[in-house]
């Protein structure tokens, strides 16, 4: 059921302090590799959220056992992994594509399924690459089975990765425990020429891969190989989610007011750290302090041209942003993202534009034009951060609402509390 939510206008310039929860992307990385270790694993401050809940819910389902720790930790005991099984990947890209190469290393049958819009998320490329792997797969989407063998032969396998950098993150995290482990290529060839997006995704997985004790070369473009062994039971430190604070900065931005992000990393293999570069540019001044990443927001924003191939989720977030500069934005290098949760470039046009604002798509992004904006209901798309612009937009034009703010709970477990409390809303927690 989708619940229709009246976006809070901001009485003035929004001045809070705003803890964001754990990152997705390393919460279910640190999932997967907790499960394919030789010995039990600790997340602390993990995101619990629907993509986590799904990823730990896949995890049970196939012997793992995934038990809650003080604090909101998880504790994760890995045995052997068994079908049959039948896995909801949601709308998670990190479920439907991390979890299959895993879940080829268990005996059984395992059956993958997920939302509506999940069955269009593009997958043959890795159902393919897991085929010539060894493994037993049948389908090129979702829903799709897998015959598990109990062990999987690995080895070389050159892809077209230029629909998602998780076809690559999602063979690399479970590669060193095949029997050859693991060598990746993107095939330029095959992509007619197209780059690997989300390349920091990439060093992310590489960088855990490495804390756990796995030894991967990354040292020519677009190739890694992860050599076969044990991969460590450790303990995973979480830290926020950085993508995630960008809606929250996002409102200090339009208000001309300041937003501290406690726990900001000094340095970071998350995408998002790159907001901190986006908001300068668009004339907000940034500064990392001992209380966190703090954001003051200027008088107006300014317009830029960004490639956001390396970012591509914070599109959501910059277009929103556009939406209310005083100058065009020009969004390059995102392509990709028409088979993220929804087409984000379409669903950023229409929803833009209906608010009286001037979208338009390109080949491989947007242009926001500034136009003066009006109320009206919009469309997320169940895409969480389609939402989340939705709610950015709203804070400084009356009478929007996002159809269903639900879809927040993909990343984020109280979106609309959180709102509320950064906004000191009555009520509010
Ligand atoms: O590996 C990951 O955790 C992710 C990789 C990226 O996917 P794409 O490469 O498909 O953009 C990103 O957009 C997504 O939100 C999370
Ligand atoms: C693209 C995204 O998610 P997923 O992990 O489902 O691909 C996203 O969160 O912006």
């Amino acid at each position: 059921m989708t619940q229709q939510w009246s976006a809070p206008t901001a009485d003035g310039p929004v001045d809070a302090t705003v803890p964001v929860p754990g990152s997705k992307s390393i919460t279910n990385r640190a999932l997967v590799l907790a499960a394919l270790a030789d010995r039990a694993s600790a997340l602390h401050a993990p995101l619990r959220s629907r993509d986590t809940n799904l990823m730990v819910a896949a995890l049970r389902s196939l012997g793992v056992d995934v038990v809650d720790g003080p604090d909101g930790s998880w504790l994760v005991t890995p045995h052997e992994l068994r079908g049959p099984a039948q896995v909801d990947c949601g709308l998670a890209g990190t479920v439907m594509r991390f979890l299959p190469p895993a879940a080829a290393l268990a005996v059984g049958d395992i059956t993958f399924d997920g939302d509506p819009h999940a069955r269009t998320r593009p997958m043959t490329t890795i159902l393919a690459a897991l085929r010539a792997l060894g493994a037993d797969v049948a389908g090129d989407a979702l829903p799709f089975s897998l015959h598990g063998k109990g062990g999987v032969p690995g080895g070389e396998v050159t892809i077209d990765a230029s629909a998602s950098s998780q076809f690559v993150s999602g063979l690399l995290l479970s590669g060193a425990r095949y029997e050859s482990g693991v060598t990746v290529r993107h095939g330029a060839g095959a992509s007619g020429g197209k780059p690997v997006p989300s390349l920091p995704h990439i060093e992310m997985t590489v960088a855990m891969l490495r804390e756990a004790g796995v030894v991967v070369d990354d040292s020519a473009p677009d190739e890694w190989r992860v050599e076969p062994g044990p991969i460590r039971g450790r303990d995973w430190y979480v830290e926020p989610d950085l993508s995630n604070a960008t809606p929250f900065l996002a409102a200090a931005a339009v208000t001309g007011g300041r937003v501290t992000i406690p726990g900001w990393p000094a340095s970071t293999t998350q995408p998002g750290g790159a907001a901190r570069d986006l908001f300068e540019r668009m004339g907000c001044e940034v500064e990392l302090t001992d209380a966190g990443l703090v954001l003051r927001g200027p008088d107006r924003l300014t317009g830029i041209d960004v490639d956001l191939r390396d970012e591509s989720e914070l599109t959501p977030t910059v277009a929103a942003l556009a939406a209310l500069a005083d100058g065009p934005t020009h969004i390059r290098g995102v392509a990709h993202i028409r088979g993220h949760e929804t087409d984000r470039l379409a669903a950023l046009v229409t929803e833009i534009n209906r608010l009286g604002g001037d979208a338009t798509e390109t080949e491989d992004g947007l242009v926001v034009e500034p136009r003066p904006l009006h109320g009206g209901v919009w469309q997320a798309y169940a895409d969480h951060r389609m939402a989340t612009a939705g709610a950015i937009i709203g804070l400084v034009v009356g009478g929007v609402s996002v159809d269903d703010i639900g879809s927040t709970t993909k990343t984020i477990p109280d979106f609309p509390g959180m709102w509320a409390a950064m906004l000191s809303l009555p009520g509010a927690r």
